[in-house]
């Protein structure tokens, strides 16, 4: 593996995980970021998100003196002969990517870029940004590789060193077999393509997973309405090969950094391109919906309004493992109930501050203990699927209520154990459980038993 000297402008999720990891790898990394206090963090070790396994390889990177944090993009590209650009890249408003800091990061850095440096888009850009780029910096020396990112937040370096493929694409071969070379260390396979491939291949690998989610929630509504529980559902589909069994599990609706602002903005692209592509449109439609229909859940637990009436909330982050709330699906189910009246009162392991949940909204109220979120609430909602939730003793949670109807969005809870402790579980495209009904459909997803049938040799 050919050993490069990298910079990495843009110290958040993507940026860190690359330095460090690329560090591991064996490479010379400098991290670059505008934000002066989380530069300094950095410096010293300290990891100002929560991402399994990255503290460990910071401090690794720190010790072999191949990881550094600079202040600044220029600083950080001194000496680089790869530069990756792992900046923002958020709904610009219009469901269009606003590209503003990566194109101005382009500006400020191309004249001090290394001669025949490699300069590699790693933010979610939409197509055409690395033809844009290279008419920025006008280095006839300098290529442009498009590198999408596709690690998940919570799990990021386990996903960066063994992803499912590295994908490099740009109108120089040869640069883009340079940056693969970078990755040389991972077991994967390596696709290189023309750069406008690579930007899309990111689009709509997003997409696409957002909208087997959402399809995945439509799934689930239509079992509420004629009895049938989802987890079967997708049990049943996900062993077709075809389909697989990931990404199919149904909730209050899917968020983060990411899929809302990556569908949009795809659907943006195929509008500017004269291209139909209602799928896209559908797949944020259908998403809103799911949302909707988990607070009007609560809103039924209520007794049909939730005005003035306390609300527990247990997970306030997009998903487990992560402390973003980017878009997070259970603070639009908390904005949907704050809009009702309700007042919230909120518990998530990786939040410890009262949040706004929009401008003009009051805020949830963020307490350090589930049951103590749970103290006088007329319903307790859990919207992120924490595997701790699945542990608290629901008896004294429900001791301590004032209702007795729990919203399980993430079909996470033992239902057997929380009826059996006097709750009512109504849960996402299954069957509510009563106290006092037969045991229901409490299995999860994982559970299901898998009956072999022997014979059947057809010879085909
Ligand atoms: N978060 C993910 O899971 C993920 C995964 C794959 C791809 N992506 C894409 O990667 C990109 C970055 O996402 P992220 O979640 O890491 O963002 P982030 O907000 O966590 O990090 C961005 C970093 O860039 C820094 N920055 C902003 N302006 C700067 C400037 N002018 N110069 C230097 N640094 C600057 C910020 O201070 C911040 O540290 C986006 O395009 C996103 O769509 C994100
Ligand atoms: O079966 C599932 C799987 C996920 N989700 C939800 O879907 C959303 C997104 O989850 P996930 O994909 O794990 O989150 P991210 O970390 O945002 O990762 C996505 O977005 C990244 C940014 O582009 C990509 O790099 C990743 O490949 C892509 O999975 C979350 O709200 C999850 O709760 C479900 O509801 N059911």
């Amino acid at each position: 593996m050919g050993q490069g000297r990298v910079a990495v402008i843009g110290s958040g999720y993507v940026g860190l995980t690359t330095g460090a990891c690329l560090a591991r790898l064996g490479h010379e990394v400098v991290c670059g970021d505008v934000d002066a206090a989380k530069v300094e963090l950095l410096s010293r070790g300290e990891v100002p998100i929560l991402e399994d396994g990255l503290p460990e390889l910071v401090a690794e990177g720190l010790a072999s003196g191949r990881l550094r944090f600079v202040h600044g993009a220029v600083a950080a590209i001194s000496g680089a002969d790869f530069v990756f650009l792992c900046l923002p890249t958020p709904d610009g408003g219009d469901g269009r990517a606003d590209l503003r800091i990566v194109h101005a990061v382009v500006a400020e850095i191309g004249p001090f870029l290394e001669r025949d440096a490699v300069l590699i888009t790693k933010s979610t850009v939409p197509v055409g940004t690395a033809q844009q780029i290279t008419a920025t910096v006008q280095r006839p020396d300098v290529a442009v590789v498009s590198n999408p990112e596709f690690l998940q937040e919570g799990t990021a370096v386990r996903n960066f060193m063994n992803p499912d493929r590295v994908v490099v694409g740009s109108d120089s071969r040869a640069a883009a077999e340079a940056v693969a070379g970078l990755y040389d260390g991972l077991s994967c396979p390596q696709v290189v393509t023309s750069a406008e491939s690579a930007e899309l291949i990111k689009y709509a690998a997003n997409a696409f997973l957002a909208m087997k989610l959402s399809f995945v929630n439509s799934v689930a509504a239509l079992a509420e309405e004629v009895g049938a529980d989802v987890g079967e559902i997708t049990y049943g589909m996900g062993m077709d090969e075809r389909i697989g069994s990931k990404f199919l599990k149904a909730g209050p609706g899917w968020g983060g950094s990411c899929f809302p602002k990556d569908t949009k903005a795809l659907a943006a692209i195929a509008l500017d391109h004269g291209v139909p592509f209602p799928l896209l449109d559908a797949t944020t439609l259908s998403n809103d919906q799911a949302q909707d229909r988990v607070a009007e859940m609560v809103r039924q637990a209520a007794g049909g309004s939730v005005a003035g009436k306390r609300i527990a909330l247990w997970g306030l982050t997009f998903k487990a493992g992560t402390d973003d709330l980017r878009d997070s699906p259970a603070l639009e189910v908390a904005a949907r109930l704050a809009e009702s009246g309700a007042e919230l009162v909120g518990h998530d392991p990786a939040v410890h501050r009262d949040l706004p949940i929009k401008p003009g909204q009051p805020t949830v109220r963020v307490v350090a203990d589930p049951i103590e979120a749970a103290e006088g609430a007329e319903v307790l909602v859990v919207l992120t699927e924490w595997p701790q939730f699945a542990e608290v003793d629901l008896e004294v949670a429900r001791a301590v209520s004032a209702g007795d109807v729990i919203v399980d969005a993430r079909n996470l809870l033992d239902t057997a154990a929380a009826v059996g402790a006097g709750w009512t579980v109504v849960g996402v495209g299954r069957p509510t459980v009563r106290p006092g009904d037969p045991a229901g459909s409490a299995a999860t997803d994982a559970q299901l038993p898998v009956v072999e049938v022997a014979g059947g040799e057809t010879g085909l």
